[in-house]
């Protein structure tokens, strides 16, 4: 059987998931297309297939790909985002506006957990959350900056909010302006979950964490959540076991 590489390309980082004969065989992670390419160079014979999920523009995945093409022979396959597939009904009217990464994530949980209404929350550069009910209907979701994101905006436009990023669970009010800022983003964050898991309307039965924050809000929070890292990559196996 194949040796697929799996790729998730974010807006911070590129993850990468190896599979060999179906097994994971290794995990990694990158800050850069160029990290990504030195590490494809060490070992492109081996590969048989590139399969990617990728949220950049066009024009850097365009170049992304053409870079791989030229350092490696093998197949690269491209994630989209269809309107129904395998049980799963995207909410977006133009569900090519809606990105890869959720799509693939919810495909993944309606997988796993169908009959289920599932809230899954991505805490990455941007912050994602999508609701999917137990038919497999996607109701919608939100999108707002993530943590790094609600920093940077402050520092980049104002000019007296000055502070150091802390790693603390703290939400109570801040005396200083880390404090303020620091518990401010995080009881937002969180505010808006719990909001959300406690909203009639949607009865929700599992929520589902993943990326670069997943760890921190989990325990800031107390959320009764699941982490799950493999969603996108999951989402990869199931749209290529049947999407060419
Ligand atoms: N080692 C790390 N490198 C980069 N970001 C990290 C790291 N650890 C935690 N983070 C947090 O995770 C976020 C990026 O998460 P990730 O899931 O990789 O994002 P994306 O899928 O958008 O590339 C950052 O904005 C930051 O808040
Ligand atoms: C919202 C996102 C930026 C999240 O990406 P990430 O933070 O994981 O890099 C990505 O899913 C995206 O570009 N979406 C397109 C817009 C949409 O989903 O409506």
């Amino acid at each position: 059987m194949a040796n697929i590489w799996q790729l998730d390309a974010g807006n911070s980082r590129i993850k990468l998931r190896v599979l060999e004969t179906g097994q994971v065989t290794c995990l990694d992670t990158f800050n850069s297309e160029d990290a990504f390419i030195s590490y494809l160079l060490e070992k492109a014979e081996n590969i048989d297939e590139i399969q990617l999920a990728c949220v950049w523009s066009e024009e850097r995945k365009k170049k992304f790909i053409e870079i791989i093409n030229k350092e490696c022979c093998c197949k690269v396959r491209v994630a989209k985002v269809k309107k129904e597939f395998a049980g799963l009904k995207v909410a977006y009217r133009d569900e090519t506006k809606l990105g890869v990464d959720r799509w693939l994530a919810m495909l993944a949980s309606h997988a796993w957990y169908p009959g289920e209404v599932r809230l899954l929350v991505s805490l990455g550069t941007a912050i994602t959350v999508d609701v999917v009910d137990k038919k497999g209907e996607h109701l919608g979701g939100y999108i707002i900056p993530g943590f790094r994101l609600l920093h940077e905006s402050l520092t980049e436009n104002t000019g007296q909010v000055r502070f150091t990023s802390n790693g603390l669970n703290d939400m109570t009010l801040g005396q200083s302006t880390t404090q303020a800022v620091n518990n401010g983003i995080r009881r937002l964050v969180v505010s808006m979950l719990k909001s959300l898991i406690a909203d009639q309307s949607l009865q929700i039965d599992r929520v589902i964490f993943a990326g670069g924050d997943a760890e921190y809000v989990k325990a800031l929070s107390l959320i009764d959540a699941e982490i799950k890292q493999d969603l996108i990559f999951e989402g990869l196996t199931l749209a290529f076991s049947k999407q060419d």
